[in-house]
């Protein structure tokens, strides 16, 4: 906390309010991240995770690794093209062009690992039309994962995928990213993986502070 209130925040909001044409999403956000939190974002439906995530995505876009909760994959293109978009931005058009026809040993190797790690292996040279939606979903986070960037934005990233499945890819997500802010539906993984929650309803911040004291029916009490 201390080491927080000395350090520039990564984001950082002041009594913001964000409008869509002329309906106000958000209401007087105020909030700051700080490298290496672990944020988990809860609430209703409707309540403005994915706009809050959006509107911070939006101040930072090139240092963040996003997994939208629309996957916005690529039907026609395998697995394996559709993770390496995930680089495009660390090489010329040629390479990435040369890449996605002809894999170059280097990335193919990085992401066969990387689906390894996901459990996709053998979905790696299938179009993604043809996968499931928890492979899909895997497909999603195997390409913000070949972003490399140090800060991961989740929108419910997991919400495809059965309990172990989920336990063993957010776990994933956490080794290889610095700071994570992740919308998710599922009290125990909010509860077991981050550190800090902020609670949305109605487009307002109703509790942000640490995971730490709170339970299961604490966590309820803010879907009520
Ligand atoms: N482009 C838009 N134009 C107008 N209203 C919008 C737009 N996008 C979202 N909203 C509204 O903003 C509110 C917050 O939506 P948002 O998608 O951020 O909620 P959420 O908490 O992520 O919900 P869910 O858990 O269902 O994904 C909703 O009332 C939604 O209808």
């Amino acid at each position: 906390m201390l080491q927080n209130a000395l350090s520039t925040p990564l984001f950082s909001l002041n009594h913001a309010n964000l409008d869509i044409g002329r309906t106000r999403i958000l209401h007087d956000i105020s909030l700051e991240v700080h490298a290496g939190e672990k944020i988990v974002l809860i609430g209703p439906s409707g309540a403005g995770k994915s706009s809050l995530l959006e509107w911070l995505y939006q101040q930072q876009a090139g240092s963040i690794a996003l997994c939208p909760q629309a996957s916005g994959l690529v039907d026609v293109l395998s697995s394996y093209q559709n993770i390496f978009m995930g680089g495009l931005e660390r090489h010329g058009s040629i390479y990435n062009l040369w890449n996605l026809i002809r894999p170059h040993i280097a990335d193919r190797q990085h992401i066969t690992r990387l689906a390894a790690d996901l459990g996709i292996a053998d979905q790696l040279w299938k179009s993604v039309d043809q996968l499931s939606g928890g492979q899909r979903q895997r497909v999603a986070i195997g390409r913000a994962l070949f972003r490399q960037q140090p800060v991961f934005f989740g929108d419910e990233p997991v919400s495809a995928l059965d309990p172990a499945q989920s336990e063993i890819i957010l776990k994933l997500l956490i080794e290889r990213h610095q700071t994570l802010l992740v919308s998710l539906h599922n009290r125990r993984l909010a509860l077991d993986h981050f550190d800090r929650v902020i609670a949305l309803k109605h487009g307002r911040i109703q509790y942000d502070g640490p995971v730490s004291g709170l339970t299961s029916d604490a966590l309820d009490g803010f879907y009520a």
